[in-house]
Order: C-alpha cells, then sequence, then structure tokens
C-alpha cells in the first residue's frame, strides 16, 4: 500500500503570556492508504490537535508533514483548502450538521465548494452517499428527525461524497450507546476495507483494537507506535 501521511519529528505549541506550552513533542510516524489508525491517550494528551494538523485545520510549530509526498509547508492557504475539500473528510462526536437543512441537502454541502463535480450531479452524488450508509429513505428528513446513529451517518455520507483519502473522526462514537456506536466504526471499517484511510480519535479502547494501528499519545508524545 502506497504512504499516505508521513510525520517527522512534528512538534506544536501554543504560547500564553510569552511562555510556550508544548502540546506535541517530535511525533514521528507513517500511515498508508486503506489503513485504519486510532489515536489514543489521556484528556489534554494532544490527540485533537495532532488530528488537525492532519487535516490542515492547524500548521504544526515545527517538523515536517508530508501528504502524498509532499510537504504541506510548501502549500498556500488556497492549495490546502482545494486538498480539505477534495481528500478530507471530516466526523465530528456531535455530528456537526446543520439543522434547517436535510440529510441530502447537508450531503450535497461539501460539493458546492468541489469544482470537481458539475452542479448537475450533486444531488446523485449525494444521495448514492446516503444510499451507501443505509440512509436510502431519509433523504428528505432534518438532522432533529433523526437519531443519534442515523446523524452520524449523514455525517459520514457528508464526509465520504467527496470521495477522500482521508477520513478524520473526533471521537465518531462520544454521543452514541455501544450497539449505536458499534455499528458506525463497523461502516468506517468498511470504508478503509474499499481504500479510505481512516483515523480517528477514541477514549474508547475496544474501537481502538479493532483498528489495523493503535497510537497512543502521553503528553505530547507517542509511547506506542506500530
Ligand atoms: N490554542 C490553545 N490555547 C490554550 N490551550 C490549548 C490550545 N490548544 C490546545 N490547548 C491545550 O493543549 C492540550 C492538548 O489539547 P487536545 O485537545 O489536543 O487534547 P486531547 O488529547 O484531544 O484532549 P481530550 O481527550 O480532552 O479532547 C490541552 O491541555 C489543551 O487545553
Amino acid at each position: 500500500m502506497a504512504e499516505l501521511i508521513r510525520l517527522e519529528q512534528l512538534s506544536h505549541s501554543f504560547w500564553q503570556a510569552k511562555q510556550e506550552h508544548p502540546i506535541l513533542k517530535g511525533i514521528s510516524m507513517s500511515i498508508n492508504d486503506g489503513e485504519t489508525v486510532a489515536i489514543t491517550g489521556p484528556s489534554g494528551s494532544g490527540k485533537s490537535t495532532l488530528l488537525s494538523i492532519l487535516g490542515l485545520l492547524d500548521t504544526a510549530s515545527s517538523g515536517q508533514y508530508y501528504l502524498r509526498q509532499q510537504s504541506v509547508n510548501t502549500l498556500n492557504r488556497q492549495q490546502k483548502a482545494q486538498i480539505r475539500n477534495q481528500h478530507l473528510g471530516w466526523i465530528f462526536q456531535n455530528f456537526s450538521l446543520i439543522g434547517d437543512m436535510t440529510a441530502l441537502e447537508n450531503v450535497a454541502l461539501p460539493l458546492r465548494f468541489n469544482t470537481t463535480v458539475p452542479s448537475s450531479h450533486y444531488r446523485a452524488t449525494a444521495e448514492a452517499a446516503l444510499i451507501k450508509v443505509g440512509l436510502a429513505d431519509k433523504l428528505n428528513a432534518l438532522p432533529a428527525e433523526l437519531s443519534g446513529g442515523q446523524q452520524q451517518r449523514v455525517a459520514i455520507a457528508r464526509a465520504l461524497v467527496s470521495q477522500p483519502s482521508l477520513i478524520l473522526a473526533d471521537e465518531p462514537t462520544g454521543n452514541l450507546d455501544t450497539t449505536t456506536g458499534q455499528s458506525i466504526v463497523n461502516l468506517l471499517l468498511q470504508l478503509a476495507a474499499e481504500g479510505t484511510t481512516v483515523v480517528l480519535v477514541t477514549h474508547d479502547l475496544a474501537i481502538a483494537k479493532q483498528c489495523q494501528r493503535a497510537i497512543h499519545l502521553v503528553d505530547g508524545c507517542l509511547t506506542d507506535a506500530q
């Protein structure tokens, strides 16, 4: 499998009252296409920060991040935005759906910013994504009319509508009961089996064990990279 991500001595700090507070300290690792990787670790260990950097929402203070062999440091804002839109999909604990838009409209939203998909294809593309996550009968439902698990499925459809190489999920099952959470994990594992890389942050070790790799962060350091 080809290498999708490589981090070399990646570090990140935030500054408060002229004082440096390191969050990530010298992270080195690589992730291949189609891998499932869980990021675990105690609260405050830097998991979400690492995910934000992987998802190009934040830039590391030092070190190197190569995405498909290209250093993200060489990308300008527009190039990063294009990669975020066309190659990355996000899933959040609170689903982050737009309340007054239907499932179909929520899923179609990223396509409006994707110049490679003609507007005449928005509906069919979004519909296909919702069918894939098992929501063929909920296309016109508003988020409030859906269960938590169904809302997360809409969010997954939105994440995969642009056929991303990488799905980043921050505690995707955190607001769901165990059974519903497991069905969401199954769906993410299925996407990975079809070639999409999935990196997820979780506190749940039972979920981490189902991923091919678990990366453990303690105090901003990687302790278990395999
Ligand atoms: N911009 C910032 N300003 C102040 N503190 C920050 C900032 N960004 C991150 N932090 C701190 O950095 C540490 C790491 O945060 P991060 O959210 O990455 O941890 P986490 O492992 O995801 O935690 P949790 O499991 O609780 O979500 C925390 O102590 C957080 O408060």
